[in-house]
């Protein structure tokens, strides 16, 4: 059994939690940002990724992974959303008319070819680019945006998942840094004035909005006490 109730509330775990993710450059944050606080390895595990509110997609993915792992999971997904777009490319929400022109064109110039596995940062950045991402506000004076991070924890197949949220706020600015992950040279965190590629990669990791949500991460298993006894 992947988690165990043992001597009152405490939890064993019979398994260090597998961080579930096929990107390099997360997993060499995590890694970086986590150091030994909580035991983890790592694997890359083909999961749809579903549409719906960021957290339930989350949720839902973490439910995947840990029937798949038969274990204890964690799961992220990150998203950039535009303000001046109501959180897109992120993520869905209500938009007015020129913004559904605009997306509706975008969509329509290039076609994804799985709807279901649709994210649109991801999806937006690998088509357009990061010049086409500043594009998409070009008629917008608000460049505000933010980084959101979601990760979802399920202790085995059976448990339901608990989500950590971090946010990061910015603005959007044309891409300046090493272009060696994601969206990070448009991505200007507020009070600096070096995108997240620019800064030093220590210097991203103490406040972005993955680090803001694994430090609940590592505070919820400080708190709760979760103890490993993994098989030799
Ligand atoms: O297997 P998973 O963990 O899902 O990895 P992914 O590459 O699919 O990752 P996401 O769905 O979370 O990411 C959506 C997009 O955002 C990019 N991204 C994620 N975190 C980022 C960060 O901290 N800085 C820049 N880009 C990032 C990532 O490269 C994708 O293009
Ligand atoms: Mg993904």
């Amino acid at each position: 059994m992947a988690a165990a109730a043992a001597g009152g509330r405490a939890v064993v775990l019979s398994q260090p939690v597998t961080f579930v993710t096929g990107n390099a450059k997360k997993l060499e944050e995590v890694r970086a940002i986590l150091g030994n606080s909580i035991p983890f390895r790592s694997l890359k595990l083909d999961l749809p990724e579903l549409q719906g509110e960021p957290e339930e997609i989350s949720k839902e993915k973490a439910r995947l992974a840990a029937k798949e792992v038969n274990g204890p999971v964690l799961v992220e997904d990150t998203c950039l959303c535009f303000n001046a777009l109501k959180g897109l490319p992120g993520s869905i929400e209500l938009f007015n008319f020129s913004q559904y022109c605009l997306i509706i064109t975008a969509l329509y110039c290039f076609p994804p070819t799985e709807l279901d596995n649709w994210n649109g940062s991801k999806w937006f950045l690998q088509k357009t680019g990061h010049e086409g991402l500043n594009n998409l506000l070009m008629a917008y004076e608000d460049k505000s945006a933010y980084a959101l991070c979601v990760f979802s924890l399920a202790l085995g197949p059976n448990a339901d998942p608990i989500t950590f949220l971090g946010k990061t706020p910015g603005k959007i600015v044309p891409a300046r840094g090493p272009n060696d992950f994601g969206w990070d040279p448009i991505f200007q965190p507020d009070g600096y004035d070096q995108t997240y590629a620019e800064m030093p990669k220590e210097e991203k990791n103490k406040i972005s909005h993955r680090y803001r949500a694994l430090a609940q991460v590592k505070s919820h298993f400080a708190d709760a006490g979760y103890s490993f006894q993994t098989e030799p």
